[in-house]
């Protein structure tokens, strides 16, 4: 499996003032793959996606290990597409000149050849008259087409895996899937790999291969998506496919999955999850389940044989007694 990973992570852990938020992940990138990182918000997701590009928050002290270090390799070998298209974007010069930019930043080439690559490159996802909105401003797009540009702009020198990081939350649906689809068809076009960090279980199925499913900063299953999300064995994954809308009975209110997160620095003793588990049992507030294969993926849960299937009424049921 390691050798033919494009990254390999291994007992990541990333801290802060000592209190460790990504405790001990290790997941492999694989040539072509996309890979989905699902979970709720502050389970670490954007800490290990930035990670991968070597993109540490100054304050935050992190060990293990990513096999080969791409970070001087940021924009050419891997680029992110972030959750905020502005923040990727200066105000102050016409986004076909930033491409150009980022084009003559790994490849010797013309001023000229630059910027017909920039403007191939707003034309491939779909903006219209890429050549004269080359020479607008990013206040000029739209958000989605700003998004839009985004992809295009880690795109561009064509790297073998692009991150995205939520690439979709400050967009409405309609755009959402606009821009999943051509990210899709970017990563299609220049053969990377797609890191998706999301905590959208639609967004998984629909668009990655294989899914690491984290919470509070440790792996709860990590398979591929199609068997981990026909029947997931962690009941946390279990959970977040039941807080979707359409499992969710007639007149329940969502989200399904009771309770939150423990935030960091609070993690009660034995599974993070056994505090919302409807499975818990002595076991897993004593010891914290450690990842195994299970089913032809890995599952980190002391109970995971015991979880029926479908799981669905046992949150329906979990929610009703964190609302009593
Ligand atoms: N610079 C920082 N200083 C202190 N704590 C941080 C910092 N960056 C992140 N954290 C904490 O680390 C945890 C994981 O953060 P991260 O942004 O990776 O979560 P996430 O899963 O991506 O969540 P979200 O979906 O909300 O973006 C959170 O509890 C967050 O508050």
């Amino acid at each position: 499996m390691g050798s033919e990973a494009l990254l390999s992570v291994r007992d990541l852990r990333i801290a802060f003032d000592g209190t460790e938020v990504v405790r001990g992940l290790s997941f492999d990138v694989r040539p072509h793959e996309a890979l989905a990182i699902v979970g709720e918000s502050g389970a670490g997701k954007s800490l290990t996606a930035r990670a991968l590009l070597g993109m540490q928050p100054r304050e935050a002290t992190a060990s293990g290990s990513i096999r080969p270090d791409l970070s001087a390799h940021r924009g050419r070998r891997i680029a992110l597409i972030p959750q905020d298209a502005l923040s990727a974007l200066s105000p102050v010069h016409p986004v076909g000149d930033q491409l150009a930019a980022a084009v003559r930043s790994v490849a010797r080439v013309s001023r000229k050849e630059a910027r017909s690559r920039a403007v191939a490159a707003l034309d491939r996802v779909g903006i219209p008259d890429a050549t004269r909105r080359a020479r607008a401003y990013p206040h000029e797009f739209s958000g989605g087409m700003r998004q839009r540009a985004v992809i295009a702009m880690a795109a561009v020198n064509e790297p073998d895996i692009l991150v995205a990081d939520e690439p979709t939350t400050a967009l409405d649906e309609d755009h959402r899937d606009q821009v999943l689809r051509i990210l899709a068809e970017q990563r299609a076009a220049i053969g990377a790999a797609l890191v998706l960090v999301t905590h959208d279980m639609d967004v998984v199925r629909e668009h990655t291969d294989r899914v690491l499913v984290v919470y509070a900063g440790r792996l709860t299953e990590h398979g591929p998506t199609s068997e981990v999300l026909a029947r997931p064995r962690a009941p946390y994954t279990a959970g977040l496919l039941a807080s979707l809308p359409r499992h969710a009975s007639p007149g329940s209110r969502l989200p399904v999955l009771g309770g939150t997160p423990p935030a960091p620095g609070t993690l009660p003793p034995g599974c993070a999850f056994a505090p919302r588990c409807p499975l818990a049992a002595d076991v897993c507030h004593r010891s914290e389940p450690e990842p195994r294969q299970a089913d032809g993926r890995l599952v980190a849960c002391h109970r995971w044989t015991e979880l029926p299937h479908p799981a669905t009424d046992l949150f329906q049921e979990t929610e009703e007694r964190h609302s009593r």
